[in-house]
């Protein structure tokens, strides 16, 4: 059970979490061009588009047919969630009457990728993209969403303008207290222990595991931090920095039966210290409030991990809580 926001699906009501019996009024995609493809995936293809209308920039989501079943799901969620703290916003929901494709326009974001961005950010920007993200997790989380796909492809960062907008709520799912979910959600570098080991009860905290781990990769200058091969590869990654004790301990407090072919896992590893990953070029901005921060974000035990709420309220972000409180808005 969520240690916060367990209720709230049954407060916000049906309306809000049920999306079967959920009708969308298409628009015609007449005003919309397609300007360039920015990438795709299994779902869909994504692309920078022109809003001729207003002469704006946006981007078009175009759905692929095996996405049908989900698109109500996503497009709930969109609806819900838009106008929250530096979530994505869903312009508008076309389909093209010949193709039958449904797409969806989002606001544009002048994203820089991952790969570049990570190796030239400074603390502040670290302190102000974390906390950014976090708020935008709360808001999801209060009103009884988990994103379920938080990774650095998944929150696009206009440096320039310092705007974090968290997209891709094409996983995102209502958390019901008591519901099993599916353990094949989520990008492999940062999936949660719960995921790796099966254990389906979750809950909101799988996504701060994921920001934990994007914290990381800030801090340690370190595009992916547990860069697993394949989920079992994961898990070791992941058991040879937090260690086998306390892996254990998680195991029993859920009662999670768990047995691997993989020789290594067994293994008995110890709790590396944080301090094991600071370099000469990570060290400036690598302090003890970080690596106490990340400390208490990469916990096996998800009920144990601060809460997005919790983690805004950190130290750590000292400095940029009165910066971001004090600029309303965005
Ligand atoms: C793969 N790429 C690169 C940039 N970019 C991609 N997918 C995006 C999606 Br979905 C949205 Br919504 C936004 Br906004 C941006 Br920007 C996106
Ligand atoms: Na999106």
């Amino acid at each position: 059970m969520a240690r916060i926001y367990a209720s709230a699906n049954a407060q916000l009501g049906r309306s809000w979490y049920d999306y079967d019996n959920f009708r969308i009024e298409w628009s015609s995609p007449d005003r919309y061009e397609i300007v360039d493809r920015v990438g795709g995936g299994k779902y869909s293809e994504v692309f920078e588009g022109l809003d001729t209308a207003n002469s704006e920039t946006c981007i078009i989501k175009v759905l692929k047919p095996v996405a049908a079943k989900k698109i109500n799901r996503e497009i709930k969620i969109l609806r819900n969630l838009t106008g929250g703290p530096n979530i994505v916003a869903l312009l508008d929901v076309v389909q093209d009457p010949s193709s039958r494709y449904h797409s969806l326009i989002m606001e544009y974001v002048d994203n820089v990728e991952w790969k570049a961005l990570y190796p030239i950010l400074g603390e502040v920007d670290i302190k102000f993209y974390t906390f950014q993200l976090l708020k935008a997790l709360d808001f999801v989380h209060s009103r009884g969403i988990m994103h379920r796909d938080v990774k650095p492809g998944n929150v696009m960062i206009d440096h320039r303008h310092r705007k974090l907008r968290v997209i891709d709520w094409g996983l995102a799912e209502f958390y019901h207290p008591g519901t099993g979910y599916h353990i094949r959600v989520g990008s492999r570098y940062y999936k949660a222990p719960e995921l790796l080991v099966g254990y389906k009860l979750y809950d909101y905290s799988l996504d701060l595991w994921s920001t934990g781990c994007m914290l990381a990769s800030m801090l340690f200058r370190k595009e992916h931090f547990f860069r697993g091969s394949d989920n079992n590869d994961q898990l070791l990654k992941i058991m040879k920095v937090l260690g086998s004790d306390n892996f254990d301990a998680y195991l029993k407090v859920y009662d999670i039966p768990f047995e691997t072919d993989m020789a290594a896992l067994l293994h008995s590893y110890p709790k590396q210290p944080w301090t094991r990953f600071v370099t000469a070029e990570n060290q400036p901005f690598v302090t003890s409030e970080a690596l106490d921060l990340l400390d208490k974000l990469l916990r096996y035990d998800h009920q144990k991990r601060l809460t997005a709420r919790e983690a805004q309220a950190h130290p750590y972000f000292n400095l940029v809580r009165l910066e971001a409180t004090s600029i309303k808005g965005d």
